[in-house]
């Protein structure tokens, strides 16, 4: 509920993250024109458009993986843009899952040592660790392939295990970049609902970047970005 002494166009208080003005160029080439956007909690959110429209940069300035050049990035009370490198580094492996759109595995860890990492950066025990991650890998139809390092795995299973690694740690925010991107169309859908099932049923928000029609009808809501900008840009307000 906005607070009675909140501007009247204030984002509501139940938004995990909020994104106001986002500028930000590669170099001399830009990418983001002012976007700005809020994602309210346990929410799904498909961002759409054309190659190169700024899909993923957006994604990365919302997880803090880039900074923007402008604008601002709010996770709950804490400015994601003037974060230290450090706070920033924590907060995405505290906080954040992330599912690229190829599978990026640590080539010397089995499949669920890479599951289990965002568990056992944060201190969990080893065998706490092992049997949450090996629930995942099993929910994604990977369970067979635990003991294997990523080089003995197909392309379509790391990717299955970089989405369990994702979900782990029940983070708030899972960010995913066209996660289906290596998957055959018929292992699309089970892996996108497993993600989204999951997503609701433990009240995490998804940011996923995608080209498909097929992911943006698991999600609650489109935000389509064309050429840097919303296709339809929202007011936006910051209350913090
Ligand atoms: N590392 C980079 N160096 C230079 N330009 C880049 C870099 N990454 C992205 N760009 C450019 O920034 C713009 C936005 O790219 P971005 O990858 O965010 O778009 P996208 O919508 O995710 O594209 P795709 O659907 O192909 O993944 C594009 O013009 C792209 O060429």
């Amino acid at each position: 509920m906005v607070p009675p002494d909140a501007p009247a166009d204030a984002p509501p208080d139940n938004d995990v993250l909020r994104a106001c003005g986002l500028h930000y160029a590669h170099g001399g080439s830009p990418a983001l024109l002012g976007v700005s956007l809020g994602v309210r909690e346990g929410e799904i959110v498909a961002v759409t458009g054309p190659r190169g429209c700024g899909k993923t940069t957006l994604l990365s300035c919302l997880s803090g993986r880039l900074v923007p050049n402008s604008g601002e990035v709010w996770f709950n009370s804490i400015p994601v843009h003037t974060l230290a490198p450090a706070a920033r580094e924590r907060l995405r492996r505290d906080q954040f899952g992330w599912v690229a759109d190829t599978p990026q595995l640590v080539p010397e860890l089995t499949a669920w040592e890479n599951a289990a990492l965002p568990l056992l950066l944060a201190g969990t025990g080893h065998r706490t660790a092992r049997r949450t991650a090996m629930e995942w890998l099993e929910r994604l139809d990977v369970g067979g392939c635990a003991r294997k390092r990523p080089a003995a795995l197909l392309q379509s299973q790391r990717q299955r295990v970089a989405i369990a690694r994702a979900l782990v740690h029940t983070p708030s925010v899972i960010f995913a970049d066209e996660p289906t991107a290596p998957l055959h169309r018929t292992d699309r859908t089970q892996a996108l609902r497993t993600l989204t099932t999951a997503a609701r049923s433990h009240g995490i928000t998804v940011v996923l970047a995608t080209h498909g029609t097929e992911a943006a009808a698991l999600a609650d809501r489109t935000f389509a970005l064309v050429d840097g900008r919303a296709a339809t840009s929202p007011a936006c307000s910051l209350s913090a």
